[in-house]
């Protein structure tokens, strides 16, 4: 190659690499200094993270993941597929993991939103999320305690026929007799049990958070008819109402509303909405007389009452 030659390719190197700076300096500049890279389908994706700004805590078995991917609908709202159990298990792993977990972002006015429905049990989690954030938005779908415990013990049923382990009995996991005086109570080590006392579980948390920062949504409501819960969901969270009815359409073989983001309908997966194990009228009976009191506990703490008669 001669001289001359070697220039001209050196040349157009230096022109085309100044030109790739020059654009991407535009990109940056046009879309608020983000950094954009090209996603799969050839568009431009945003480079950053946030952390969220609002966690769904709980309940388990109370409709969490569905919630998570109703209000996921929302075009400024970006959700956190995955549980991170960010509070509870992966703490020790440090905020850089959390921020690597979230979604991207495009614009300063998305929220980015969190569930692991394990935050609402943990006694850890309640000072480790005030102290990184007391303005936490906090979200907590709550279910009739009663059919929350046979759907959690119908889980954990599930699981243990996976795994080939002795199956589980709830009359006999659920309670417990006192030797002397022959009461019977609450088994305080069968978590499906100990999970659907919300007072206690709530006075955790309130002993750093104040009510206003939760908001409760009714599970049995949101379950037949989402957007009623939806709109307070969009409230809560400062969004405009965005979510339409036509995005959230019933399928009648599974019972379940399913979700519509763009022309795909999303339905949840099989352990949601499965066949609970049957259980006697006599063990729900023990199941609401053992709850009540701690129902009517719960109520008094949250300033609401629901309809678990
Ligand atoms: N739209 C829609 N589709 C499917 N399932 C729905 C929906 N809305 C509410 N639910 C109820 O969600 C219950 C499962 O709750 P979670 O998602 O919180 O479970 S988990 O804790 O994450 O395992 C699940 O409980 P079970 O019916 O007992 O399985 C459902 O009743």
């Amino acid at each position: 190659m001669t001289k001359f030659s070697t220039r001209c390719v050196i040349a157009c190197l230096l022109t085309v690499g100044m030109c790739v700076l020059q654009y991407n300096l535009f990109l940056r500049k046009s879309f608020k200094f983000k950094i954009w890279q090209q996603n799969d389908d050839g568009g431009m994706q945003s480079m950053e993270r946030r952390l969220p700004s609002a966690l769904i805590v709980g309940v388990r078995k109370g409709g969490t993941r569905a919630l998570l991917d109703a209000i996921g609908l929302h075009p400024k709202v970006r959700i956190v597929r995955r549980e991170t159990h960010f509070f509870d298990s992966n703490y020790s792993l440090g905020f850089d993991w959390y921020k690597s977990q979230m979604p991207h972002v495009e614009s300063d006015d998305e929220v980015v939103i969190e569930k692991t429905p394990a935050y609402f049990t943990n006694e850890n989690v309640p000072k480790r999320v005030f102290d990184w954030n007391p303005d936490m938005k906090l979200i907590l779908i709550v279910r009739h305690p009663v059919y929350r415990t046979i759907s959690d013990f119908t889980q954990v049923y599930y699981n243990k026929l996976e795994q080939n382990k002795s199956l589980p009995v709830l009359s006999i996991e659920a309670f417990r007799t006192d030797d002397v005086t022959g009461d019977e109570s609450i088994n305080m080590e069968y978590k499906p049990m100990t999970n659907s006392l919300y007072d206690v579980h709530i006075s955790k948390w309130l002993k750093y958070f104040k009510i206003h920062n939760f908001l409760l949504v009714n599970g049995d409501v949101f379950r037949a008819n989402p957007l009623h819960e939806l709109r307070r969901v969009e409230e809560f969270l400062g969004l405009e109402r965005a979510i339409t009815p036509s995005q959230l359409v019933f399928d009648y073989q599974k019972g379940f509303f399913c979700f519509r983001k763009t022309t795909k309908i999303r339905c949840l997966g099989e352990s949601k909405g499965r066949k609970h194990r049957s259980i006697s009228n006599d063990v729900i009976e023990k199941l609401s007389r053992m709850f009540e009191e701690h129902n009517q506990n719960f109520f008094q703490l949250i300033n609401r009452s629901f309809q678990w008669d």
